[in-house]
């Protein structure tokens, strides 16, 4: 028989998916999954997902402050202990304690024991200086795949900005199945002037009040903005067309619409029926290539495909692990979906075109070259509680940015639009 392995503990699992994300470019949620994953305590998965984001978000100051000690660059595994302690040491760690846990770490893998000596040397002489010295390194600033567009898009200042609020991270931003003042009172948190309650981040989800009664769920207070947008009524028809995990159905349904969530993806659909038990919401579950679908609606949300670069505050992992190769497709796969969005929409209905994303040609100029395409579509001027007329677009749509609401906390970037069908 075979014994038991022990559990990873929380440093292990972090450097396990950090030379995921950063060597085999895989993103965090594709990695935090699997026997080794499963094993391990609530409270260890939550730790190593922290530890994994602190490092993904200050690599650029790790490394800066590493390059000084280090004459020739070490294998990617210990380059990554080494960035671990480093940002445990300047995040407050107890020194004695980082230090020999990565000298430990390095020296129970037979490929890397040599190098626990230099591990330990460089530890030691970063241990006094380099908390002071990180806080005042610029912050650190996207990869030129990415920071390229934006500032083409949004210019250099809004860029340093929009890498401020992705190095900060992201509060928990909940959204009320009822009454969000109610939500607000019952959480502790914060109404925010769009309806969504805010907390400080890092407390456990699942021992907030309300959580097993399903009185709310996870959701950027940006994410919230479309399915407001979309304004669906009880008894409409209402499509979700990419609706998994499920955030946006779960706010249809709560409005009494009658949805159909559908999404291309099982795998992901299964949390959709999740978070629809937990809340005690309905929806039809249809499994099924959006580009397929047959029917007719009063009202659809196309929360389209796209890179997510709005959520790199909370995905930090994101910019590491592509490259921006794979935007051209899904630019013509959003353009094909909302050309076939318009047909399954009854006349006099409206859509939500919308994306996470920060980069243009993912939202306003899709929403443009739609309207260029379909003489029948129009944008509707959005009319939501806490929208500044600073975010609304040439066309009609409405621009989010995770620099905005730079004062209580951000929020993700977003790009929407309301259209309706002559
Ligand atoms: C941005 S996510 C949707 C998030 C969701 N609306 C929410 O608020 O929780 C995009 C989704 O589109 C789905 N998707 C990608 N291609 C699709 C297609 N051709 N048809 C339907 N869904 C698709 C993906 O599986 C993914 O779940």
């Amino acid at each position: 028989m075979t014994k038991p392995q022990k559990p990873m503990s929380a440093r292990r699992m972090a450097l396990r998916l950090l030379d995921q994300v950063l060597e085999k470019r895989c993103l965090l949620s594709e990695v935090t999954q699997g026997p080794a994953w499963d094993a391990m305590a609530p409270q260890d998965r939550a730790a190593a997902q922290r530890l994994t984001l602190d490092v993904l978000r200050g690599l650029e100051r790790a490394d800066r402050l590493l390059k000084p000690h280090l004459r020739k660059a070490p294998p990617v595994s210990v380059q990554n202990v080494l960035r671990l302690a480093v940002v445990e040491l300047c995040m407050g760690g107890a020194a004695h304690g980082v230090v020999n846990e990565a000298v430990t770490l390095v020296g129970s893998d037979q490929k890397t024991r040599h190098l626990k000596g230099l591990v330990n040397a460089v530890l030691r002489k970063l241990v006094d200086a380099a908390p002071a010295e990180w806080a005042i390194l610029r912050v650190p600033r996207l990869p030129k795949w990415l920071r390229g567009p934006l500032v083409a898009a949004w210019g250099g200042e809004a860029v340093l900005a929009m890498e401020a609020a992705h190095f900060a991270g992201a509060p928990l931003d909940l959204t009320a199945k009822g009454d969000p003042q109610a939500l607000a009172e019952a959480t502790g948190g914060t109404l925010l002037p769009t309806g969504s309650v805010r907390l400080s981040a890092g407390g456990q989800v699942s021992a907030l009040p309300g959580y097993d009664e399903g009185t709310f769920w996870v959701q950027d207070a940006a994410a919230a903005l479309p399915a407001r947008l979309l304004n669906a009524q009880p008894g409409e028809t209402v499509l979700d067309m990419c609706a998994a995990p499920g955030g946006k159905t779960m706010q249809l349904a709560a409005a009494g619409a009658s949805v159909t969530a559908l999404d291309i993806s099982e795998q992901r659909m299964a949390r959709v029926r999740q978070n629809l038990s937990r809340t005690g919401l309905k929806a039809e579950i249809v499994t099924e290539d959006g580009l397929e679908h047959q029917g007719s609606y009063d009202a659809i949300l196309l929360d389209a495909p796209c890179s997510a670069t709005g959520t790199i505050r909370r995905h930090p992992d994101l910019p590491h692990a592509r490259e921006g190769d794979e935007i051209g497709g899904l630019i013509a796969l959003q353009a094909a979906m909302l050309d076939h969005a318009v047909q399954l929409l009854k006349p006099g209905g409206r859509m939500v075109f919308c994306t996470c994303s920060l980069i243009p040609d993912e939202g306003e100029c899709q929403v443009e070259e739609a309207l260029a395409r379909h003489p029948e579509l129009k944008v509707v001027a959005p009319n939501l509680p806490g929208v500044e007329p600073d975010w609304i677009t040439p066309e009609g749509g409405v621009r989010l940015r995770p620099d905005y609401w730079s004062d209580t906390g951000g929020m993700d970037g977003f790009y929407m639009a309301l259209l309706t069908k002559a």
